[in-house]
């Protein structure tokens, strides 16, 4: 299977790393002349600096070149999906879209699976999701990830294709389940760097991992999802990750709302437009969310780190 990934940032670029030790991996990048940078110095000094491009890996910023690939991973931010495959619409059509990204639409609430098929009607949709850093995939070291796929045949050529020497992959059909366990576990590891940037502890962000897990199950159930995906690598796996290390980026925008410190708007933090996007659906779905809805009190400014604790200690006491 001929890969190509889209999309040349800390993901993108780790993931075609990894790729290029089972054959040629195209990786693309929209920007000229970061793509300039890393055709010259071969490796990708912004995102993985000091991490050598393997020599199976071609980098372009050519789309139409990466896209003569019958299998694509979209490795963009999840509000970027719609824009890169609208705007590029023909040279998508009848491909196997596999999307990396961890997030809801804000202004559709869809996941990315859903993104695609409105989109692209005739492309065949799959996700890699699961607890991962790009830093460690790039540097080879080992990883367990999910590849979801409604289609069993495809899911099976796609997890063949797409295990590498450092990714094993796990296969499911539960695409609903995949998507949410990896978009709202960033919601909650935003609410547990909160936690831990105000000094409030371990037993607090432990308590939160586990009403955040309750919270994220209660929302993929509703929406159709499996409770096994939700316990798999794609929901509680990626949770642990991504609530306890400061190699997260939602972490880190938590610890700094707790430290009461400004972050850099520039780094890519799925979590605060999927807390919104989730927060929307929770209520037009009429289901309890009180961690996403705090977080987005805490993105919006309308709570203090003081009153968001203070208000979900006050709810009414219940069975667990
Ligand atoms: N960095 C990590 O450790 C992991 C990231 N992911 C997911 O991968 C996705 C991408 O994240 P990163 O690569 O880390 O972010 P990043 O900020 O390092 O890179 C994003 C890339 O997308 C490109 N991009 C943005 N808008 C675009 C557009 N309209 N068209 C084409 N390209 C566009 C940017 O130029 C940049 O190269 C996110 O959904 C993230 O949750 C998943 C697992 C691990
Ligand atoms: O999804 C990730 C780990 O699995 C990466 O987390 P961040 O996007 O918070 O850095």
């Amino acid at each position: 299977m001929i890969v190509s990934v889209l999309g040349s940032g800390a993901f993108g670029t780790a993931l075609a790393i990894s790729l290029a030790g089972n054959g040629p991996v195209t990786l693309w990048g929209r920007n000229s002349d970061q793509i300039r940078a890393m055709q010259d110095s071969r490796q990708n000094e912004s995102r993985l600096p000091g991490v050598p491009l393997p020599e199976g890996l071609k980098v372009t910023s050519d789309l139409a070149d990466a896209t003569q690939s019958q299998t694509l991973l979209l490795a963009v931010p999840m509000q970027k999906l719609r824009v890169l495959l609208s705007e590029n619409h023909a040279m998508f059509k009848g491909k196997t879209l596999v999307a990396c990204c961890k997030g809801i639409e804000l202004n559709t609430g869809l996941g990315p699976i859903a993104v695609i098929r409105e989109c692209l009607p005739d492309a065949q949709p799959a996700l890699l999701t699961g607890p991962s850093f790009a830093a460690d995939i790039a540097r080879g070291l080992p990883t367990a990830l999910t590849l979801a796929c409604c289609d069993e045949a495809l899911g099976r050529d796609l997890q063949q294709a797409l295990t590498t020497a450092n990714i094993r992959l796990y296969r499911t059909q539960d695409t609903v389940g995949a998507e949410l366990g990896g978009a709202l576990k960033n919601v909650m590891a935003i609410a547990c760097g909160a936690v831990i940037g105000a000094g409030m502890g371990d037993s607090a962000r432990a308590a939160l991992m586990t009403r955040g897990y309750a919270e994220m199950q209660r929302m993929a159930l509703a929406c159709g999802a499996q409770p096994e995906t939700l316990a798999g690598l794609s929901g509680f796996g990626d949770l642990t990750l991504t609530c306890s290390s400061e190699l997260s980026r939602n972490y880190q925008l938590g610890l700094s709302i707790g430290h009461g410190r400004a972050f850099d708007p520039s780094v890519t933090v799925e979590g605060a437009a999927t807390a919104r996007a989730v927060d929307a659906k929770a209520r037009a779905m009429l289901l309890d969310m009180p961690i996403t809805h705090t977080v987005v009190g805490l993105l919006d400014h309308s709570l203090t780190i003081a009153q968001a604790t203070a208000q979900l200690l006050a709810r009414p006491l219940k069975e667990e």
